[in-house]
């Protein structure tokens, strides 16, 4: 519904009602927010012409590209045959069913039940709510405790919030919930210099052993993480991290838990994270990919330890209006089939991901302020540096990232600044040639920055 308004008109509206999002309000209506109208493949326009790079497949979950035609016509049709009904009271639809039928198939062995959200932040607070109730009806209430990392995102809800180590967040609101404690994250380009990768990842993975012993095991309900951090600045632990902490976790009886929003859904070349990582979570939390964000629905997949104890624990008090909405479920089951069916995420893993590491590092890999080009699949990143030969960061964290990022937006080219970690996660569907598209304007972007740099004496 675009009502026929100039770019001013939209701006001043906006500025008027809308509320946005991790936004300081006073600070965007100054400038005016950039009116998006519509997308096709990998780009957007907004309302003043210009063609846009999206380099983050919108907010991690554009997969299968904008512009689909199919996805809209099965949200048509579900709609004029069932717009909602729930799931509650012993009731199902088909929509629901065909989709978690489908999941059962593209997700790893061993994960055959799936509960239904309507964002990332809701299956982590399902995940919680879930990991707790899984020891209490076993008879040990008391084992509640859920390990997260710092820097690690896990959506703006209370719970997800506070399992999160964004401490910016948990400023706001009391944050975190008694019962999370959180380790350092697998960073080995700030915390293991002085070892090699392989042996960071060791010594990472121990952070998690000390902690579960310093709470006690029998306290300790879960370890949550992200294979891959995403929104902290695409932090890829050592190969020898994740085995490790899968090791730990058994041994202390720990149940361990993906959360796959961002990794999920072929962005790593995998169907998930774990798999490029090389570890077997308990439970694992989706949304983003599953439906490449053309309607908000999650869903987190349930292991078959997890989900015997539940099928067999009575009522399990927890679930929302929208759990496995059929206009949502109808949508992301075209979604995921089209992702298998059409050989997408085989692509990533043969072909479109091989190919942007290469040229990702050839791009960005002799830049004076550039470092820790890293990246698998279609999510990537690199760290901006003052001096890249010893290691030494900007002083004031985010700076240099928030310049960068505004040279990539003033060349439609939108990447995202976490810190002073530049990343992008492009929509799966992103070809060879707009793979070089991309990087000949980023890699522009990077030599102007760096002049910026000079200019301002930052180096
Ligand atoms: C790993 C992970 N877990 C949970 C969430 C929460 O999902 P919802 O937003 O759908 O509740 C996320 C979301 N990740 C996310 C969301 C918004 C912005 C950015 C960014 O990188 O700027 C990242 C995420 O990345």
């Amino acid at each position: 519904m675009q009502t026929a308004r100039t770019t001013e008109q939209w701006r001043e509206l906006d500025a008027a009602h809308h509320l946005h999002p991790f936004t300081d309000p006073h600070s965007l209506n100054q400038q005016g927010a950039r009116v998006i109208t519509r997308g096709e493949g990998i780009h957007l326009w907004d309302s003043e012409g210009h063609k846009i790079i999206d380099g983050m497949a919108g907010l991690w979950c554009v997969n299968i590209g904008y512009g689909r035609k199919d996805l809209p016509e099965v949200a048509r049709r579900q709609m004029e045959d069932l717009a909602y009904y729930n799931t509650f009271f012993k009731t199902t639809h088909p929509a629901v069913v065909e989709l978690s039928h489908l999941l059962s198939e593209v997700a790893p062995e061993g994960f055959r039940h799936i509960f239904y959200t309507n964002s990332g932040s809701e299956s982590v607070d399902t995940m919680m709510r879930m990991v707790r109730h899984f020891w209490a009806v076993q008879g040990k209430p008391e084992k509640k405790v859920l390990i997260g990392r710092w820097n690690g995102y896990h959506g703006s809800t209370i719970g997800g919030a506070s399992l999160g180590g964004m401490t910016y967040m948990h400023e706001q609101g009391d944050l975190p919930i008694p019962g999370i404690e959180h380790v350092e994250q697998p960073w080995w380009y700030k915390y293991g210099k002085d070892m090699t990768p392989e042996e960071f990842g060791l010594a990472a993975a121990r952070w998690v052993e000390d902690k579960i012993l310093e709470v006690g095991p029998e306290r300790v309900a879960a370890f949550v993480g992200e294979p891959i951090q995403g929104a902290g600045g695409v932090i890829i632990p050592p190969s020898t991290y994740w085995p490790e902490v899968e090791r730990i976790c058994r041994k202390y009886d720990v149940l361990l838990v993906a959360d796959e929003v961002i990794c999920g859904f072929g962005r790593t070349g995998e169907w998930f994270g774990q798999q490029t990582m090389g570890f077997r979570p308990d439970i694992f939390t989706t949304a983003k990919g599953l439906s490449s964000g053309y309607l908000p629905i999650g869903a987190v997949f349930v292991g078959d330890r997890v989900a015997n104890v539940l099928v067999a624990g009575g009522d399990f008090n927890h679930g929302f209006t929208y759990s496995g909405h059929p206009v949502a479920a109808a949508v992301a089951h075209a979604n995921v089939k089209a992702l298998r069916d059409e050989g997408i995420v085989d692509r990533v893993k043969n072909e479109t991901g091989p190919y942007m590491q290469e040229r990702w590092r050839a791009t960005f890999g002799n830049f004076d302020h550039v470092d820790d080009v890293r990246g698998v699949g279609l999510i990537q990143g690199f760290t901006l540096v003052r001096n890249k030969a010893t290691h030494e960061l900007f002083p004031e964290w985010g700076t240099a990232g928030t310049m960068c990022r505004d040279i990539f937006f003033e060349n439609n080219l939108i990447m995202r600044a976490c810190g002073d970690h530049i990343v992008a996660a492009p929509p799966l569907v992103i070809t060879k040639a707009e793979i070089d598209e991309m990087l000949g304007v980023a890699g522009r972007c990077l030599e102007r920055f760096e002049k910026v740099v000079r200019e301002k004496g930052m180096a």
